[in-house]
């Protein structure tokens, strides 16, 4: 077996629950988005994000109003649109600074990422979540500030978490062989797409959900039976 050197994380279904995301964020940056895309209209980077939203949709010519309308379904959807990320990440940064809520950590998550740093791992994060919103995310933590933990973020910038490529891109960019790097995920798309590149992989099957008799990635209830 190699030594693990690296481990990049998931973060909805892996270090934290899916339901803080869909019942918590997603409803917070629902109910505001119409008022802070009018509100941030003029500026640079929110109509960067407009703009590719559109784009992304192939829209040549649309209303505030239809793109508002167009994001507002994407979130319905959960559709992991690199725009409407970054535009969910901008109202949720309003959210922990106001003290509406922290992010759910898994009880054991804050402990082990402790104790792989003290054994000279080097830590990562890829979510669909955009950068800045994974850093407020680890930053306004239940168990307090986990950033530091983390050497790098990658989101959908690099690439969808279900191709290949994207891990790819991520070994060069952490500059470690996909063989030394093990992945985590709840998303079997997503390990697959990881272990194509040559990751080692780490499905996380929070209970209730329950490990199969023959899994098809190696397979933990929580991070404290992850094996390296
Ligand atoms: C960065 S917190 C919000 C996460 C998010 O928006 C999302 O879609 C979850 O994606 P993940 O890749 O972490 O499962
Ligand atoms: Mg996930």
């Amino acid at each position: 077996m190699t030594v693990i050197r690296a481990i990049v994380t998931d973060i909805e279904g892996t270090t934290s629950s899916i339901s803080f995301v869909k019942d918590v964020l997603f409803p917070y940056a629902r109910k505001r988005l119409p008022a802070y895309v009018e509100t941030h209209a003029d500026q640079p980077d929110m109509q960067h994000w407009l703009h590719e939203a559109a784009k992304e949709a192939g829209i040549v010519e649309a209303s505030r109003q239809e793109i508002i309308e167009l994001l507002l379904r994407w979130i319905d959807e959960d559709r992991k649109s690199t725009a409407l990320k970054a535009l969910q990440g901008m109202i949720w940064k309003v959210g922990y600074e106001n003290g509406d809520y922290r992010a759910h950590m898994y009880p054991e998550v804050a402990a082990r990422l402790h104790a792989w740093r003290a054994d000279g791992l080097h830590l990562y994060v890829y979510s669909s979540g955009s950068v800045p919103a994974q850093k407020l995310f680890f930053h306004y933590s239940e168990a307090g500030d986990l950033s530091p933990m983390f050497a790098g973020y990658f989101d959908t910038e690099t690439g969808p978490k279900r191709e290949r490529r994207s891990y790819e891109q991520i070994a060069e960019a952490i500059g470690e062989q996909p063989g030394h790097i093990l992945f985590l995920s709840d998303i079997v798309e997503e390990l697959d797409a990881a272990r194509a590149a040559g990751f080692r992989t780490g499905w996380l099957l929070r209970p209730p959900l329950a490990i199969p008799a023959q899994p098809t990635h190696p397979a933990y209830a929580d991070f404290d039976a992850i094996e390296l």
